[in-house]
């Protein structure tokens, strides 16, 4: 009987020792079978409403990428027979939101959000670090990348650190990101591809303290302003990042460079106070003044923008809500 018991639990996946009870099984079966109905890891029903909503609720001070994101992650995901992958590359100094944003259209797509076993992220110098091993790592990227669209193709890859990722890795992924490519019949077409990378920060913080110097509002800089998007892809081409190498940008394979821009105090605020309600410290304006005016800013004399954006807001908080 026991080993009976044991064959099901064992068949059910479960890590199980041999002194399993009756009760152990009923409980392992019954956690299955919860899983498989409420905890399916598979994709959302698509809804743009709920999307954009994500978007105007959760990112601040970023109005062109609230803009251009869900759009073109909308009308992807709801193009029947889309003729390429989704590829996004996100610019922009550190902790402006490229990487929470990548969350947030997790969260849109798939039922676990970035926890889901199709959303795959990447890190430069985490994943790929030793130069020698460029050639292993080509050949198990490109085996993972095609092992998993060919099981579920609506699967998502995020490339951090993307201006550090040796040109031949970049190169490996170009294939999958082009139009009608089709390896023993499995196509790509479905699956999104998101970049991040701080390459042409310098070029948005430019134009951004350009505006302001001006004394034009933030809002009116758009994709097109001054040709930002142009001046982003040539600034990643002309730069030193694996980007320069590699054939990427000269095929048009990445349909939006994404702006974000540098963060303002009132930006850090926000942030600041959305950090309050996920640690559940009661709401405090004061202190949100408080820990958004102890991050440091520039350029030194305007003190405009945020150096870390909304990085490491949350340990400015816990440090000055204990005093
Ligand atoms: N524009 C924003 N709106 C709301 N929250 C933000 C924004 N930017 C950053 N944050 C918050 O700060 C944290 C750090 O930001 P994030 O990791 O997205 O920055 P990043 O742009 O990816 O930085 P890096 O280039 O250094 O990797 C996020 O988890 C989020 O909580």
């Amino acid at each position: 009987m026991r080993a009976r018991h044991c064959m099901i639990v064992l068949l059910l996946g479960c890590n199980i020792t041999f002194s399993l009870g009756f009760l152990d099984v009923v409980v392992a079966v019954a956690s299955y079978v919860f899983d498989k109905l409420f905890k399916t890891d598979g994709l959302l029903p698509f809804n743009r409403t709920r999307l954009q909503a994500d978007f105007d609720k959760s990112l601040y001070g970023q109005h062109i990428v609230s803009d251009v994101v869900p759009k073109s992650v909308s009308f992807f995901m709801t193009d029947k027979n889309p003729n390429k992958p989704l590829v996004l590359s996100f610019h922009g100094t550190a902790g402006t939101g490229k990487n929470h944003v990548a969350k947030i259209i997790a969260r849109n797509v798939y039922k676990k959000g970035e926890k889901s076993k199709h959303v795959h992220t990447f890190i430069s110098q985490f994943h790929f670090p030793h130069q020698e091993n460029v050639h292993m790592y080509s050949a198990q990227l490109k085996q993972w990348i095609h092992g998993n669209v060919s099981s579920f193709p609506r699967s998502m890859f995020i490339f951090d650190e993307m201006d550090k990722m040796h040109p031949e890795l970049i190169d490996i992924i170009k294939p999958f990101l082009d139009y009608n490519y089709n390896v023993d019949g499995v196509s790509f077409h479905t699956a999104i591809f998101i970049f991040l990378s701080n390459a042409g920060g310098n070029v948005i913080v430019d134009l951004a303290l350009d505006f302001w110097r001006k004394g034009k509002s933030r809002e009116e800089l758009r994709m097109n302003s001054s040709k930002l998007e142009t001046k982003i892809s040539k600034d990643i081409f002309n730069g030193n990042s694996g980007f320069l190498h590699s054939s990427l940008i000269d095929h048009h394979l990445i349909d939006h460079f994404v702006p974000f821009l540098p963060l303002e105090l009132k930006h850090v605020r926000q942030c600041v106070l959305a950090e309050m309600e996920h640690l559940e410290i009661p709401k405090n304006d004061d202190l949100a003044d408080k820990v958004a005016q102890d991050m440091p800013y520039f350029p030194d004399e305007e003190r405009i923008f945020a150096v870390k954006g909304c990085k490491s807001v949350r340990q400015k908080l816990v440090m000055h809500a204990d005093e």
